[in-house]
Formats: structure tokens, C-alpha cells, sequence
């Protein structure tokens, strides 16, 4: 038996797409089938169907239908702004909560680590960027301990230099996320829960590696702080100087392999200048690929995967004084098709995460001149 779209369960949203061509922002229902596995987007104002498609073919899954994520159909980035109906509502907002995390300054040089940990232990990312206060913004981020004996202490802490935060979305984030990073006191931490971040990574009551929202109102705070629609958030920290770029692209991410690829930059003694996640529309990745059409056959390839969901930008630096970052940086990603490198660079980023030439773990800046060219644009123009 056949099974009809209206026997089907479905998921509704209203989504929105910015249509550059156009400058205007269109509005549609998106609907999800779950066992058709099919996608319709419906034109509001023109009320007509707009577009029906497949979730394999833009590999979403019920995972990435939340409010405030951006997704991908047939090359348009989308951004979800509401559910479309009740039912919606009531079966996916309960699984779809949010929280913010917050690396502090003493542990940023541990991001690798840490971010592998939180994909270990089965959070989901959806937004994340470093960055760095100033006493203004800090003060406003921890307005709750304005009256606390160790305020000046915490601002002191938190604006010493960048931090990594991020978004999390999931079944009751804001409680798990705090099971996950312990008690407040790293010493506490390590006699009653061993294995939780500021266990592993605390040093102090004070210096204690990371932060989690309280409750759902603070996270709704928090989140807006960090990730606004609109208006000023901490800057971003690219210094755009001896630098390269580098990609961890969607299929790597997708894979939890974000945190590990990091470790492996970092222990061969890369710095991580600043990092964003960014879900690309089709006509940036053209834009950030273009050097490769005509030239490579997997132009049209590169720019699928690169739209096929967030990938999470790096801006790689050397320490000061050092030669030109972009050809050690070179070395050590690989050659470009990962079964040759394992033949033989068996130790580089690609032989190590790469799957095939177009999921291959990671973009890296091909031409040294280049490297602050690309860092320029995620960091410069797209960030946000
Ligand atoms: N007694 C203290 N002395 C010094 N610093 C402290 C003290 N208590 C808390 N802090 C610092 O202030 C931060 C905020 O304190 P709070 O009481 O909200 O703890 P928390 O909710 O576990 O931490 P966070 O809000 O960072 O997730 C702590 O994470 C820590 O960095």
C-alpha cells in the first residue's frame, strides 16, 4: 500500500529566505514529511507551492528543525522563525531546548579537547564564534552578581582574553548542560563528578573552564547576548596578520570530528586566532570557491558540501616572529584526496579525517597570499 502525504506524520514551520536577487525577505511553510521523507515549502504571500524536494538530497533531518537555525533547501539558506502549527509545537519544542556555554579564557587553549568532549557526550552545537569582551559587556553578561564579594574578580577573569561560546540545542539542554560541566568548584567538581568539564578542566572557584545558563530564562538571555538578530555583540578576535584559513567542512562536522581536527592543529603547534561556525548560502560558497571553477571538475561538488550544513571556520595563526603560516599550515592538512594521503602522509589532518576529495575533513587557503583574503571574508564580511 502506498502511503499518502496526509497519512503522514508532519512537521510545520514558518521559514524565512532572504532573496538577494530581490533584496526582500520571503516568508513560506515548510513541511517536513518524516516517513515520505519529502520537503514542501509553500509561498505565503503568493500562496502557491513553491518548491517540493527530498530530505536526502538536502540531507536535513528532524535534528536541524528548530527555532533560530538556519538550514539549507536545494541552495537557499533558510532560517526557521516559528512553528507552523500546534502539533509542531507541542511535539518538537520540549526536545528543542537551548542553552548557552561559554569557554572561558584559561581553557580556550583546550577548545579542541573540550569541544570533543560535549560531541562525546551527545550535545548538539548549533551556533558557535570566539570572541572577546570588554568590562562593559562582561559586567552586563553577569548582571545577576553585580552585588557578589567577587564580581571584579570574574570581570578581571573573563575579559583576560578571548572566550568560546556557543549555542546548545536539545531535550532539557539546560540541565544536562550543567550535569556536564560539574559543580562550580573544580575541587568539588573532582570528588562528586569526576568526569565533568570543570573537573577535567578547572583549576579554581574562580578559573573554572566553562560556563552554562541556570535556567531557560537566563539561556534566552545569554543566547540573545552572544548571538542577536540584530545590533553589537563582542568582536570577534581574527587578527588577520601571518594567517590561514581553515575550513572544517559540514560532512567532518556532521561526523563530531570538529573537536579532534582542532586537538590535531593545535598539538602541532598552530594557534587558533579565532573560529565561527557558519552555514553558508549557495551563492557564498560560489563566491568562496570561484578560484576552483573551470579548474577543478569538482567545482559543483565542493560548493554541495560546503552548503550542506554549519562548518565551523578557523582562523590559523603562528607564534610571533614565526615563517609564513599558510605552507606549514599546507603540510600538515594533506594532500587533497584523503586515500592518497594516507598512502603517504599518513599523519596529515585529511589522511587522518578525510573520507573522499570533496568530504576530505578540511578547506585549507591554497595560495600563502590568500590566506588573509579568505580569513577576511568569514571574519570581516560574513560574520554574522
Ligand atoms: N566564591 C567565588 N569566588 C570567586 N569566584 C567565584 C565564586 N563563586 C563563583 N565565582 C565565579 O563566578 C562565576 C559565576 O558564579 P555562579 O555562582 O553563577 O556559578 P555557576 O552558575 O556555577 O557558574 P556559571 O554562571 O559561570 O556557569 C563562576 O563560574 C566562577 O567563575
Amino acid at each position: 500500500m502506498s502511503l499518502t502525504l496526509a497519512d503522514d506524520e508532519r512537521y510545520c514551520f514558518t521559514v524565512e529566505w532572504y532573496e538577494e536577487m530581490a533584496a526582500r525577505v520571503r516568508q513560506f511553510q515548510f513541511f517536513y514529511f518524516v516517513k515520505a521523507q519529502s520537503i514542501e515549502m509553500y509561498d505565503i504571500k503568493n500562496r502557491k507551492m513553491f518548491l517540493r524536494t527530498s530530505v536526502k538530497e538536502n540531507n536535513i533531518s528532524p535534528a536541524d528543525l528548530y527555532l533560530g537555525n538556519s538550514i539549507n533547501v536545494c541552495g537557499r539558506l533558510l532560517n526557521i522563525v516559528d512553528y507552523g502549527d500546534d502539533y509542531t509545537r507541542r511535539k518538537l519544542s520540549a526536545k528543542k531546548e537551548r542553552t548557552l556555554g561559554m569557554i572561558k579564557p584559561d581553557a580556550v587553549d583546550k577548545l579542541g579537547q573540550i569541544l570533543d568532549k560535549i560531541c562525546q557526550k551527545g550535545f548538539l552545537i548549533s551556533r558557535l564564534r570566539m570572541c572577546r569582551m570588554n568590562r562593559n559587556q562582561a559586567l552586563s553578561f553577569y548582571q545577576e552578581h553585580q552585588s557578589k564579594p567577587f564580581l571584579n574578580a570574574l570581570l578581571d577573569y573573563v575579559t583576560s582574553g578571548p572566550v568560546v561560546t556557543f549555542e546548545i540545542v536539545g531535550e532539557n539542554a539546560v540541565g544536562a548542560w550543567r550535569e556536564a560541566i560539574g559543580p562550580t568548584d573544580p575541587s568539588a567538581a573532582r570528588k562528586t563528578a569526576p568526569t565533568s568539564i570543570r573537573a577535567q578542566y578547572g583549576q579554581d572557584v574562580t578559573f573554572n573552564a566553562v560556563h552554562g545558563s541556570s535556567d531557560p530564562g537566563a539561556a534566552a538571555r545569554e543566547i540573545e547576548f552572544f548571538f542577536p538578530s540584530s545590533g553589537p555583540v563582542p568582536p570577534n578576535t581574527a587578527r588577520v596578520g601571518n594567517c590561514t584559513c581553515c575550513i572544517i567542512k559540514p560532512s567532518a562536522v556532521k561526523a563530531g570530528m570538529a573537536g579532534k581536527i582542532i586537538s590535531a592543529i593545535t598539538e602541532a603547534g598552530f594557534q587558533v586566532g579565532a573560529t565561527q561556525m557558519f552555514t553558508l548560502e549557495k551563492a557564498n560558497a560560489e563566491e568562496f570557491l570561484e578560484v576552483y571553477k573551470g579548474v577543478v571538475h569538482e567545482y559543483s561538488a565542493m560548493v554541495v558540501e560546503l552548503t550542506s550544513g554549519p562548518c565551523l571556520v578557523l582562523e590559523i595563526c603562528a607564534p610571533e616572529g614565526s615563517p609564513p603560516v599558510a605552507p606549514a599550515f599546507r603540510e600538515l592538512a594533506g594532500p587533497t584526496d584523503p586515500e592518497i594521503a594516507r598512502h603517504l602522509r599518513p599523519r596529515t589532518l585529511r589522511a587522518l579525517f578525510g573520507s573522499d576529495k570533496i568530504k576530505n575533513a578540511i578547506h585549507c587557503t591554497d595560495l600563502p597570499d590568500d590566506g588573509q583574503l579568505e580569513v577576511e571574508y568569514f571574519f570581516r564580511i560574513l560574520d554574522r
